[in-house]
């Protein structure tokens, strides 16, 4: 197959060379208006019908939305689309001409690049290995390291993320780094269809604009890009059309700007969305945790922070601020070199995430594939995981008991499974952390720490996310929320602390929470200047 240019700056895929008559211009019988058709896709596992009869046309030079709620059907789409997945049914076309994709290989060689949820580098070596992994074979066993190095560094440097060392192994770098070294392995590969799930997810909104200027360039360079997200503010902002799937069914596809937000938002979850952010009770008590000049590694320098029962608590700064390293010495999850850690006005050093959680005190951790949930254990176990003594007596488990709490519990969370005997894998990636959160929930901890909580969650789940919170914080739970999405820490959080280069900065009571005073906080200006506006 040969990749080229067509006479509308779109991408060919012709089959000879000779097809082609001069720069341009081809043989081929017709062209399609779409570089991307996917007519009639089918797929089920095991009795859940994924996806029926769903159509997408995605054409060259187009940013295209792909939403729905978690479940609907958007991942398994695009994993047929790369060859990860066979479809039962239905056909694809790039180009204009038919393909079959039967593995990775095969959607690699037809220019399609999937940039998973979930990163799919090496984590054990470098980002420059990482970013031109296709190049190394056994037919080149001479490996030009300084020409790497060179090449890392000019991908990274035209994307503006200049500061990422190009000899680091992946697995130092954070999750938003991460997203940037999959993004370079993607241009690397001249990919002609890129696929986005939920990238900006771990992206602070500095990155997020930078991220969009490259998805506009590769847009007006010819590509096609499917974008998958929950935030609809980002679908208007950066997408041509929209296609919208329900249960595995096409609802619609549409121009984005012959719709808005709440027309959208009915087509997704097929209903009107009333309060975004619920009410809650506000009964605060006294100061239940408290740390006091942290200090870990190279990211945590300086930051106190304490939270009291009853209160959310947000932690809010750029990516890479210390938030979470922060979080993961204080419980011990992580060395931490130095400060003072309160429970209940008492000096305490947790050991590990257990240690703490013997104290009471949960961790929805940002990875949720690696630590927040089992993948290869039955839904049921993993939500019962931290509670199993309620349904308990000598060391026996009352099945009967625990069924019918994960029933009533999963209900609650709105977690959307075939059977809640299967394992976490099979469900989607939302409903994955709608598990990881339900696990924790059940465990009734007095202090919950919750890294990136509605991450890959729909609009509809979030809401009944935020009500659960709003539940147990009304129980006198303390809550400390770390969030990207600045929208969320404004409308959930009593109080917040930014961090900024490992330091807390600034504290902002609820009435002066506004996106303007956090990232001026996380930008490090003056506390007197942001506050005039
Ligand atoms: N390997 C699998 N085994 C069993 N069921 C699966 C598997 N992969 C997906 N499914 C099911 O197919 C349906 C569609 O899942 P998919 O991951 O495509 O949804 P999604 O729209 O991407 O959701 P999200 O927004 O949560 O990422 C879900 O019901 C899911 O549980």
């Amino acid at each position: 197959m040969i990749l080229t240019k067509n006479y509308e700056g779109g991408i060919a895929l012709l089959e000879k060379e000779s097809e082609i008559i001069s720069e341009g211009e081809y043989s081929v019988a017709s062209i399609s208006e779409y570089q991307v058709e996917m007519c009639n896709i089918s797929k089920s596992f095991a009795g859940v019908k994924a996806l029926v009869d769903v159509t997408l046309k995605v054409k060259a030079g187009e940013i295209h939305a792909l939403i729905g709620e978690n479940g609907a059907g958007k991942s398994t789409l695009m994993k047929i689309l790369a060859g990860a997945q066979p479809q039962d049914k239905g056909t694809i076309k790039i180009g204009g001409r038919e393909v079959k994709i039967k593995n990775p290989k095969d959607g690699l060689e037809n220019g399609i690049s999937v940039i998973y949820q979930e990163i799919s580098l090496i984590p054990d070596v470098s980002v420059m290995e990482n970013i031109f992994l296709d190049e190394f074979n056994e037919k080149k066993n001479i490996i030009n390291w300084k020409d790497l190095k060179v090449r890392a560094k000019k991908y990274l440097d035209d994307l503006g993320f200049g500061e990422i060392d190009v000899s680091e192994k992946v697995k130092n770098l954070s999750v938003a780094y991460q997203q940037i070294v999959e993004i370079c392995k993607a241009l690397n590969r001249k990919s002609t269809v890129l696929v986005l799930d939920e990238p900006t997810a771990v992206l602070t909104m500095k990155e997020v604009e930078k991220l969009f200027e490259l998805l506009n360039q590769l847009r007006d360079e010819g590509v096609s890009i499917i974008y998958i997200s929950h935030r609809l503010d980002e679908v208007f902002s950066l997408t041509d059309r929209i296609t919208v799937l329900k249960d595995g069914n096409l609802v619609n596809t549409v121009e984005s700007q012959s719709i808005n937000e709440d027309e959208l938002v009915r087509m997704m979850i097929g209903r009107n969305l009333d309060t975004f952010f619920p009410e809650r009770k506000t009964s605060m008590g006294k100061v239940v945790l408290s740390v006091k000049n942290l200090k870990a590694g190279n990211l945590v320098k300086d930051i106190s922070f304490e939270v009291r029962s009853g209160e959310v608590l947000g932690l809010s700064g750029l990516v890479g601020a210390g938030r979470t390293e922060a979080v993961m010495a204080m419980l011990g999850i992580d060395n931490l070199d130095g400060g003072i850690v309160e429970l209940d006005g008492k000096k305490i050093k947790f050991k590990s995430a257990k240690d703490a959680f013997k104290h009471k005190i949960g961790l929805l951790p940002e990875d949720r594939k690696s630590h927040g949930v089992l993948l290869n254990m039955p839904i049921k176990h993993n939500i019962t995981l931290t509670c199993l003594n309620n349904f308990s007596t000598a060391s026996c488990i009352n099945l009967k008991k625990e069924r019918s709490f994960v029933n009533q519990f999963s209900n609650e969370v709105g977690i959307k499974a075939a059977s809640l005997d299967n394992n976490v894998s099979s469900l989607s990636g939302g409903n994955q952390q709608k598990v990881a959160l339900a696990k924790l929930l059940a465990a009734h901890s007095r202090i919950l720490i919750l890294d990136e909580p509605t991450r890959g969650v729909d609009v509809g789940s979030k809401t009944e996310i935020f009500k659960l919170i709003n539940d147990m914080v009304e129980k006198k739970c303390a809550v400390i929320m770390i969030s990207s999405e600045m929208t969320e820490i404004i409308g959930m959080c009593d109080r917040v602390i930014v961090i900024r280069e490992g330091v807390s900065v600034g504290e902002l009571q609820k009435e002066e929470l506004s996106e303007i005073n956090l990232i001026k906080y996380a930008m490090g200006v003056t506390k007197d200047e942001s506050k005039q506006n």
